[in-house]
């Protein structure tokens, strides 16, 4: 039988969201704060380490690599590295990004062997969008969903963080966007990370139910019978293909199912979003002489450090001071 990573809990761990990059031309509010220091490069994972890291996650059963950030695409030789790990034969490998950048990469990363796209989108008002991303250009973005759709993934689906007040009203125009180009959609309930003070992260937590009813008069929506082997709960409507995914930490937590585990771009392997336990892998790439054999055990010990479920907690107090950017979301 091929080799399985399982934790304390039985759960096994198959998927592993890979950050490529701190770094973005966005400044999300939700995400990061306004002025933000970035890492310097020696503290950077080589393209050659995150792959070797990224093989030895295969050979201990990995199906599923997301590369994510910071934005992927601001790294130089995300081309390289997509079609590096393109040859591991994963069962699915996909990338979460913001967009900007679509319109010249979505055609060359599906060449280079990338299978789907999480695309994130808050707003379809122009001064709404650069608001909540500070810096993002809206039109640029809409162009950016227009190339991936062009270029064949095999899967393109749309994240939104829900805020009240910001950009909850435009949940309904969002889903008929979604049908309209034809790709899934995701609606996610902000998480507390990173030392963002409450006036900067705009207003409340928007929970996944009161997001269903503010659907409700709009699109109809039953659940969807697969099994994502994600954190969205899925809904399909009657009269088209595309899928509206929950994804709610705090309301509907999907912990108990957690199959995977992140590598910070630092090379800090991370067992959990919303907690701080984690192992250091650049230390031991990066000792002398490094050994696949080394790597690969530190993994597997690594798994009896994986929590039970996050510590997220929704009444402000901000527990997890990492900011999102670092881990990836
Ligand atoms: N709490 C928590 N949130 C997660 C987890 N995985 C993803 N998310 C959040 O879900 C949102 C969307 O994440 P994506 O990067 O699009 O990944 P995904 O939804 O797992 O992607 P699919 O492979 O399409 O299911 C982000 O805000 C993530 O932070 C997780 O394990 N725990
Ligand atoms: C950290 S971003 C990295 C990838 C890319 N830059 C992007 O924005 O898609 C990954 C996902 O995390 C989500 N995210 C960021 N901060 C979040 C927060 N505080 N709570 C919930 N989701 C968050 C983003 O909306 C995005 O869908
Ligand atoms: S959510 Fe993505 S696009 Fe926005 S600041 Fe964070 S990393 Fe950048
Ligand atoms: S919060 Fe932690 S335990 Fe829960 S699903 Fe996410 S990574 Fe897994």
């Amino acid at each position: 039988m091929p080799q399985q990573l399982t934790d304390r809990f039985g759960r096994t761990v198959n998927y592993v969201r890979l950050s490529v990059t701190d770094r973005c031309d966005f400044r999300c509010v939700y995400c990061m704060a306004e002025d933000m220091t970035f890492l310097p490069r020696q503290q950077v994972l080589t393209l050659e380490e995150i792959a070797r890291i990224a093989r030895n996650f295969v050979s201990l059963g990995t199906e599923k690599i997301r590369l994510t950030g910071g934005e992927p695409m601001v790294r130089k030789d995300i081309l390289e590295l997509v079609r590096e790990i393109g040859t591991y034969g994963l069962r699915d490998f996909a990338m979460t990004t913001n967009g900007s950048q679509l319109t010249t990469m979505a055609e060359p990363l599906r060449k280079a062997g990338l299978h789907r796209l999480n695309i994130s989108l808050d707003s379809l008002d122009a001064d709404k969008f650069r608001s909540i991303t500070r810096t993002g250009k809206l039109s640029q973005v809409l162009d950016g969903i227009d190339a991936a759709r062009e270029a064949g993934f095999r899967g393109i689906k749309l994240n939104t963080v829900v805020m009240k007040g910001r950009n909850d009203e435009e949940i309904p125009e969002l889903i008929e966007f979604a049908r309209r180009k034809q790709v899934d959609i995701s609606f996610i309930e902000e998480m507390p990370l990173g030392n963002i003070s409450e006036h900067d992260r705009g207003l409340a937590l928007c929970t996944s139910d009161e997001v269903r009813t503010a659907i409700r008069d709009h699109h109809e929506l039953v659940p969807a019978t697969e099994d994502s082997g994600g954190p969205a709960r899925y809904y399909r409507m009657p009269d088209s293909p595309i899928r509206v995914g929950f994804i709610s930490p705090h309301s509907h937590n999907f912990c108990a199912t957690c199959n995977r585990v992140r590598v910070t771009v630092e090379g800090r392997l991370l067992l959990c979003l919303g907690n701080e336990h984690s192992v250091d892998l650049r230390r031991v790439l990066r000792a002398n002489p490094v050994t696949d054999d080394k790597l690969r055990q530190t993994i597997i010990n690594a798994m009896d450090l994986k929590p039970e479920r996050h510590d997220f907690s929704t009444n402000g107090d901000v527990q997890i001071l990492r900011f999102m950017n670092m881990t990836g979301g």
